[in-house]
């Protein structure tokens, strides 16, 4: 049976609100406001980073919280949701439904992708598998994923690398899948959403464009650079 998370992100705006240690906004308060900031917008639901950021998230906005974290590991290029470890500190941190890594990739210490699964599964959670092709996508289904997301396009060193939404990725695991497909990754207008969601994307998930003001600010400083 669907999850019943799903009915309420169907063909709606999911906010990504992360900043990483490094980055102006960093901070659980801050991750907030930007969560509340997308509410107040009609945004369905919040992508968030880190189990403080999570928490807090849901301890103040009535939005379901797709939570994740983002941790390096020396013996793989896995770094969302790599482990065990992570899943259960979201789970503590009250997320809605975690996202992972959801490609072939090894992880850390041998943790293999079906297993981190049945294991979030059997905790009553359902799963956003991050993908980056097609294949990725269809394997992410036969080992129980809730849902995809095209998140990792551009990010792993043999998927498309492309400036634009990977939108092909998205029409076909739309029609390859029967799980819902999110659309994710440098969606920057709200007309790639609506393209999206044309190509067959069950929800759409924006984070930079919203919420990073840094990068929004250098897309302005690089044209008028450009211009002058
Ligand atoms: C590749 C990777 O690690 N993506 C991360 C996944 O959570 C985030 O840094 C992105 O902001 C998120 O996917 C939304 O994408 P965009 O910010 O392009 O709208």
């Amino acid at each position: 049976m669907t999850h019943p998370i799903f009915t309420q992100l169907h063909k709606g705006l999911i906010v990504s609100c992360q900043a990483l240690e490094e980055e102006p906004l960093h901070g659980a308060e801050m991750m907030v406001k930007m969560a509340k900031a997308a509410e107040a917008a009609g945004a369905v639901g919040i992508r968030a980073n880190g189990a403080s950021d999570v928490r807090m998230i849901r301890e103040q906005s009535p939005l379901p919280v797709i939570g994740l974290i983002k941790r390096n590991y020396a013996d793989s290029p896995v770094y969302i949701t790599a482990t065990q470890q992570e899943v259960d500190d979201l789970i503590s941190a009250n997320a809605s439904m975690i996202a992972l890594d959801g490609t072939r990739r090894s992880r850390p210490g041998g943790t293999n992708l079906e297993e981190l699964i049945a294991y979030i599964h059997a905790r009553g959670l359902p799963v956003m598998a991050d993908i980056s092709t097609l294949e990725e996508a269809q394997y992410a289904e036969q080992v129980g994923a809730d849902c995809v997301s095209t998140t990792l396009s551009g990010y792993t060193p043999y998927s498309l690398q492309q400036e634009a939404p990977d939108l092909a990725l998205v029409q076909q695991a739309a029609q390859a899948l029967s799980i819902p497909v999110i659309a994710e990754g440098r969606i920057w207008q709200p007309e790639q959403a609506v393209e999206a969601l044309k190509a067959g994307a069950y929800a759409v998930v924006v984070g930079s464009a919203i919420t990073r003001p840094q990068l929004i600010a250098e897309r302005y400083v690089q044209a008028i650079r450009k211009f002058g």
